[in-house]
């Protein structure tokens, strides 16, 4: 059995795992992301009972329970690179020994969902709406360093890539599904699905021009025009793609759902984006702890 070393698997001294400050008991079977550690006390603040709460960097982190279903609920901070640090490191804590640094015969299998704010690419899904994301589609290129065979949607992204003339000097747009037995819990008629993008930054890598001109500024367009099928590309976020294709491969089943604060194809933003928040907090943990 490999046993993994100390600079690859760092413990700190209380014995938590290095980022999150976390021990493998404050791992509940569901887990909420959060981008914004001030969403994670509005979150837990729907708890009947909260257990714990610890915070390091951005990392803030509450352990409790609605009718007795166990959540820990997790601010990953803002970016792709974020969740690749969060989300290895919470699988540590499930599936790797800390004592004996080996990975676990038994593997446990977590439910991972992101409460998230996005933009919307289309002019039919405004701003206050909810969307879940049947795909993630990444342009930051994180997955690209895993061994990541069987896990991406091929042909749909060729689609996307022939349809947009995708530059080849950028990383190759990956696109990776949800867990479809968790969207089930989590969808209804009163939401918007379809494919959630995934960007390495909030501004040239989403389109947004302020001083600096964007390489190709019809790409938000190619992106909002791209339809395969009854899919097409609903809104643009930060995390899901890394979420979605990560998952994937550890074995864990995840749904992003994002509230739609800005609406990128009408230039509009939400008038109170923290009320489309709390309307997508209130929605999700119904739909989980029901
Ligand atoms: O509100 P959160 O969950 O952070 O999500 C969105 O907001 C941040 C950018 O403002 C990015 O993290 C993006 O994905
Ligand atoms: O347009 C938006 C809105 C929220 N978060 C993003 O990453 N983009």
């Amino acid at each position: 059995m490999r046993t993994i070393g100390p600079s690859e698997l760092i413990i700190n001294p209380d014995g938590s795992i290095y980022h999150i400050n976390l021990k493998p008991e404050h791992i509940a079977p569901t887990i909420i992301f959060v981008g914004d550690q001030d969403r994670v006390e509005k979150v837990a603040r729907h708890f009947d009972h909260i257990e714990f709460s610890t915070q390091k960097r951005e990392f803030k982190t509450i352990v409790g329970s609605i009718k007795n279903k166990r959540f820990t609920v997790i601010s990953t901070g803002i970016g792709p690179d974020n969740i690749d640090i969060v989300l290895n490191e919470i699988d540590a804590l499930v599936n790797i020994d800390l004592k004996s640094r080996e990975i676990k015969n038994q593997l446990t299998s977590l439910e991972i969902v992101r409460i998230g704010t996005s933009g919307s690419l289309q002019h039919d899904i405004p701003v206050d709406s909810i969307v879940l994301g049947k795909y993630g589609m990444g342009f930051d290129g994180v997955l690209h360093f895993y061994q990541n065979q069987g896990i991406f949607e091929t042909k749909l992204e060729n689609a996307f890539i022939d349809h947009s003339g995708y530059p080849k000097e950028r990383s190759r747009p990956y696109i990776v599904k949800n867990n479809p037995i968790l969207e089930e819990k989590l969808l209804s008629e009163q939401i918007f699905a379809g494919i959630t993008a995934t960007a390495g930054g909030f501004y040239g890598p989403q389109g947004r021009v302020l001083r600096l001109s964007v390489q190709d500024n019809l790409m938000n367009k190619k992106i909002e025009n791209f339809k395969h099928g009854q899919l097409r590309i609903t809104n643009m976020e930060m995390e899901t793609s890394v979420i979605y294709g990560l998952s994937r491969l550890l074995g864990h089943r995840a749904v992003s759902m994002n509230a739609i604060i800005a609406n990128r194809a009408d230039l509009t933003f939400s008038k109170d984006p923290y009320a489309a928040v709390e309307n997508l907090i209130r929605y999700t943990l119904d739909k989980l702890s029901s």
